[in-house]
């Protein structure tokens, strides 16, 4: 057998009370593809942070070609042949494609001309399939061709084995299917791809091999004629995950939230939400699925009174609430889990204790006419850390040190806590591992026990017809199917989130009318 390109043999790496990688041991192919797997802090991008060049290990050694090295910077590791994509993405945004790839440039390819140097990037693009227009200014980009922009940097620059970190968090699943046959095609030029994920079934389609990481050690690496989820799911959690789980038959209970022909303007001065219409009562989670993009923030956003309603009406219990503004809302018994956890849910520079706290420490038990009473406010965050299992150093460390699994534990810690009468939650799983996304669905069905009326926006067709008791579609703005989830299957799903012809009516110009100002 070749010898590996990559090896890196027992490294170590402490951050203050955790060890996040212990003795782990890990060999990279050139030509192939190498999942790394493991729960939310298992110590994936801590290691994979270490072979870019961001981390110094504390114990251990790296060989690349079967020579030792150490790396102070990223910039050394690109000097391997090594490049890093990570999940948020670090481009220019006011800048073309073609001056974000040459940004940092040190082997005076600047002094290329200009037409050089998008030839170059066009040749990378065509071999690859990573289609991008070298000329085009980065911020009007979709997510989809910003990664590509991200990986033609690397590649630029000489990398050879590219780690990605959870790469199709933020993909619609046409950008994911995309995006594999261009790693393969990578692999199949010899380039090896290191990719973190959570999901098993990307695992199954793409990768070659597969390591798995729990606590911070490796517990098995398998080829990819071993692989079965079953087995993965073990050595992950070190136990079986349920799959499926008993669903509570709905009582009719009272409408907790109507919408009535409700239109509103997306960000980009365009109809966002085109005359919807939806009821959700007591104890029901209402799932809605589509692909990103297609009406769901601002759906979200005109319920929660961050975006105004430009027709149609909102009601909370009977009661119009269109375009109250957030905190009339909130009083109102609204919980919000939304899709960006760190810039819009949580507060990253602030602590556990501060984020914990965030939407009560108003209330009479844990502030005083002057003062706030500090015991009690900690008393109630480290109750929320006990029982919703949230892993911290220290209650001090700002929150965005913590995994994507604790993040969003410690957002529905808050937002459950607050005994809300309607959630809404968006993307509950993305970026988890399956132990996490489990604890996350128990919350989610404990809180539909406890008659919560819940709104559920999910990318996951198997979540929303795992947990919820009607699904409903959102395409271009508009609700395109709402029926009970025992009448719901995936293909009919899929066709109305890709618009099935005869559901949508494209220009809806009456809309325009209703809205111009
Ligand atoms: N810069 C840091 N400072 C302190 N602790 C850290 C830091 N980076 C990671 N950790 C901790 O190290 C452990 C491993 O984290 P790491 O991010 O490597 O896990 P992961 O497997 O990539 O998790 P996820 O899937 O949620 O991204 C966690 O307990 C995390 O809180």
């Amino acid at each position: 057998m070749a010898k590996p390109f990559i090896e890196m043999r027992d490294i170590v790496k402490c951050f203050p009370g955790v060890i996040a990688n212990q003795q782990v041991n890990l060999d990279i192919y050139a030509g192939e593809i190498h999942a790394l797997l493991g729960e939310n802090g298992s110590g994936k991008s801590t290691l994979m942070s270490i072979l870019a060049g961001l981390y110094k290990p504390d114990a251990g050694g790296i060989t690349v070609n079967g020579v030792e090295k150490k790396f102070s910077s990223p910039r050394d590791a690109i000097a391997s042949g090594i490049g890093m994509v990570h999940q948020h993405f670090k481009l220019v945004n006011p800048f073309t494609v073609t001056e974000n790839i040459t940004l940092g440039e040190q082997n005076g390819s600047l002094l290329l001309p200009a037409d050089k140097l998008k030839a170059k990037i066009t040749s990378f693009s065509a071999k690859y399939g990573l289609e991008v227009n070298p000329d085009a200014i980065v911020g009007h980009l979709s997510v989809g061709e910003k990664q590509r922009v991200e990986i033609l940097r690397m590649l630029y620059q000489g990398s050879r084995v590219l780690i990605m970190d959870e790469p199709t968090a933020v993909l619609t699943p046409q950008e994911t299917s995309d995006l594999f046959s261009n790693l393969r095609k990578m692999a199949d030029d010899g380039c090896a791809v290191v990719f973190i994920t959570h999901k098993l079934n990307e695992i199954m389609e793409l990768a070659d091999r597969v390591t798995v990481l729990r606590g911070g050690k490796v517990t098995g690496t398998l080829l990819r004629e071993q692989l079965n989820s079953r087995e993965l799911v073990r050595l992950m959690v070190g136990r079986d995950v349920a799959s499926q789980y008993a669903r509570e038959t709905v009582g009719q209970g009272n409408v907790v939230l109507s919408l009535e022909k409700v239109h509103a303007w997306n960000d980009m001065g365009r109809p966002g939400l085109r005359g919807i219409s939806l009821t959700i009562r007591e104890g029901e989670i209402l799932g809605l699925a589509g692909v990103a993009g297609n009406g769901q923030r601002e759906l979200a956003e005109i319920i929660t009174g961050l975006r105004r309603v430009a027709k149609g009406q909102v009601r909370l219990h009977e009661e119009t609430v269109t375009n109250l503004p957030p905190a009339a809302i909130i009083s109102r018994g609204v919980s919000y889990v939304p899709e960006d956890r760190l810039g819009m849910g949580l507060v990253p520079d602030l602590n556990a204790i501060e984020n914990l706290l965030l939407k009560s420490y108003q209330q009479p038990e844990y502030s005083g006419r002057w003062l706030l009473n500090s015991q009690a406010i900690e008393e109630k965050a480290v109750r929320l850390i006990k029982q919703y299992q949230i892993k911290l150093a220290s209650l001090n460390q700002p929150v965005k040190l913590l995994s994507g699994g604790n993040l969003q534990r410690m957002l529905l810690a808050r937002e459950i806590s607050d005994h809300p009468r309607l959630m809404i939650v968006v993307y509950p799983a993305r970026g988890l591992d399956v132990g996490a996304t489990e604890a996350v669905h128990k919350l989610l069905l404990d809180l539909k026990a406890s008659r919560t009326a819940i709104l559920l926006i999910s990318e996951d067709l198997e979540e929303i017809l795992k947990l919820a008791d009607r699904v409903g579609v959102l395409f271009n703005g508009q609700l395109v199917g709402d029926f009970p989830v025992d009448q719901a299957d995936i293909d009919k799903i899929g066709m109305l989130m890709a618009g099935s012809p005869g559901a949508v009516d494209s220009e809806n110009l009456a809309f325009r009318n209703f809205c111009q100002p």
